[in-house]
């Protein structure tokens, strides 16, 4: 078997255009779609995501603005630049770029953005409406996961589902999506016993481990969906995921590439989230 590639590049490009008229309408409603993002350091990875969400509002016509701040930055003075935020009725979503400089409390920092302008869908309160059911931002990389597997049609309900990984951003929230998706959900990580006899059994596998090429086909079963979340520089600069690509393509039935796989959309899902937000669809 040969693994059917999803094009996460290609699939963003659609939803862009898709957005792009969506926001020429509200701007002849008088609404400009803006978002805010906060950059602490200088950080050349933070930094070029960071360009790279700025780009992609330009190109479906969201406003965007980036607010840096050297390192030495305080809690209390990038606490002050939120609330900022937070008062200003032309920003309607704000992105505190993670990760933070070790001085300063992240979670102090989340739960000070207001949850109706959090596109990122990391403050608690949104975290809470996720796990009921209930409509808010979802967090843009397991978003942008589910809306990867519903334009191939896979079937999540009733799936097998195996997340390795269980961070804050992406392998806990991405677990909690495909089990309101109706999805049985295995959650495996560093302490795992038996990953192999686990992930064997999944018919669609998610991998956010965060070391490159490491999950190849000895642990996926045959005709699986494998969605690969892990951006690895290499030496020689170039990017790899957490999956051997070649390897896992002769057991898959669809895996996700790196890059152009799930990171471009995580910044399509981004832009969607703003525009939700601009609509003021969260309240
Ligand atoms: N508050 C916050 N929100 C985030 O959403 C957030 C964050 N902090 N911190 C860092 C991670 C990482 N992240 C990526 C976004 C796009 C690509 C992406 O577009 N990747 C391209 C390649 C880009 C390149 O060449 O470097 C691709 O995979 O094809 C990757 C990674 C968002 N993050």
């Amino acid at each position: 078997m040969v693994a059917e590639v999803i094009n996460g590049k290609e699939l963003s490009m659609q939803l862009k255009l898709d957005m792009k008229k969506e926001v020429e309408y509200l701007k002849q409603q008088n609404i400009l779609p803006h978002l805010t993002v906060v950059l602490v350091g200088n950080n050349p990875a933070s930094r070029s995501y960071v360009n790279g969400k700025k780009r992609a509002s330009e190109e479906v016509g969201i406003s965007s603005e980036i607010v840096e701040l050297p390192d030495t930055v305080t809690e209390k003075e990038l606490l002050q630049t939120i609330e900022q935020l937070n008062s200003d009725n032309g920003v309607h979503g704000i992105l505190v770029q993670l990760p933070l400089p070790d001085h300063i409390n992240v979670e102090h920092i989340i739960e000070s953005i207001d949850p109706k302008k959090d596109v990122d869908g990391f403050h608690p309160y949104n975290i809470g409406k996720m796990m009921t059911g209930q409509d808010t931002f979802l967090p843009c990389t397991p978003y942008g996961i589910i809306t990867m597997l519903k334009s191939k049609n896979i079937t999540i309900e009733g799936k097998h589902a195996v997340v390795i990984g269980r961070s804050n951003i992406v392998g806990k929230p991405v677990g909690q999506l495909l089990l309101n998706e109706n999805a049985t959900v295995t959650y495996c990580h560093s302490k795992t016993n038996n990953l192999k006899e686990i992930t064997n059994t999944a018919d669609i596998l998610i991998v956010a481990v965060g070391r490159p090429n490491v999950i190849d086909k000895a642990y996926i079963k045959e005709g699986a969906v494998v969605i690969d979340v892990g951006i690895n520089r290499l030496e020689d600069g170039s990017l790899t995921g957490d999956v051997d690509f070649e390897s896992a393509s002769e057991q898959a039935n669809y895996i996700t590439p790196v890059p152009r796989g799930v990171g471009p959309m995580t910044i399509t899902m981004l832009l969607h989230n703003t525009i939700k937000a601009a609509k003021g669809l969260v309240k």
